[in-house]
């Protein structure tokens, strides 16, 4: 059984050709990373009885843009980025989604697995059969992507939990990832740390790396090129971050006004 402490962003690039796991594939249009279809996703409990937890998910993402993926906790959002990431297999639903893929998680500790961070950017590339000027080239420019460069040596203990997170994205960049899935990765973080994950991604973006990010905090929503909202297992909107900001809005003072605030 593998190691959980061995499971970082490059251990779950999917293999091609597969475009998507369910029935049809989808005729996308080349300027889109990532394309679901009516996604739905259902567990089985032990009772036999089956619980919905994606209904008719439909989502568009450009290339080369920052995308947020919002809505309340329990609304589905990383079970959505799971089925995208091909971590989870749809119930229905069609789907395309660009490759290589990485899928990162909220928690900085399980996404570093080397001692250094060299060879930590370096760890996913042994597949690959490179030169060690290659595999130097390609974990220098990776980091420098995601503004680490002056950390090449640097035992991974002594990074922060933002840095941990930038330096797992730079091992995805290094395998050529054009889509990043994202989930919660500022959670445990503070203030300068998030500031710097977030800047990192943006800085990889654009050409051909796309990303996806499911984020409680509305802050970050300014720095996105779009946004997809959820409720209750279902895509409510898709829009610019404007518009999404001001149904959120609406939401939360019809909320108060519930609760009498
Ligand atoms: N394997 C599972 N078994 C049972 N319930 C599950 C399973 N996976 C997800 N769920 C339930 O599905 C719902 C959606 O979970 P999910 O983690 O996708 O939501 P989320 O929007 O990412 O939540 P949060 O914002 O709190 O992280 C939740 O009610 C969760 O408890």
């Amino acid at each position: 059984m593998m190691n959980s402490s061995l499971i970082r962003a490059s251990t779950f690039h999917i293999p091609p050709p597969l475009q998507c796991t369910t029935r049809d594939n989808v005729i996308t249009s080349p300027n889109y990373a990532i394309e679901g279809r009516n996604l739905s996703y259902s567990i089985t409990t032990k009772q036999g009885k089956s619980v919905p937890i994606l209904q008719d998910c439909s989502i568009t993402i450009p290339s080369g843009q920052l995308w947020m993926l919002l809505g309340p906790n329990g609304c589905g959002k990383s079970t959505l980025l799971k089925v995208l990431a091909g971590l989870l297999n749809p119930t229905h639903g069609n789907m395309y989604v660009k490759r290589p893929k990485s899928f990162v998680f909220q928690n900085p500790d399980h996404q570093v697995v080397m001692p250094t961070v060299e060879a930590d950017v370096a760890f996913g590339l042994g597949k690959f059969n490179l030169s060690q000027d290659e595999v130097k080239s390609r974990v220098e420019k990776a980091l420098d992507a995601v503004g680490m460069s002056d950390y090449i040596q640097r035992p991974v203990q002594t990074l922060s939990g933002g840095q941990k997170q930038r330096v797992a994205i730079a091992g995805a960049l290094a395998e050529t990832c054009e889509v990043l899935l994202l989930d919660e990765l500022t959670t445990f973080l503070d203030e300068s740390d998030q500031m710097g994950v977030i800047k990192a991604v943006k800085n990889c973006l654009g050409g051909d790396v796309t990303a996806l990010w499911v984020t409680h905090r509305l802050e970050e929503l300014e720095f996105a090129d779009g946004a997809v909202y959820m409720e209750n297992g279902r895509v409510i909107m898709q829009s610019d971050t404007k518009s999404i900001m001001a149904v959120l809005k609406e939401r939360i003072s019809s909320y108060s006004d519930q609760i009498n605030l």
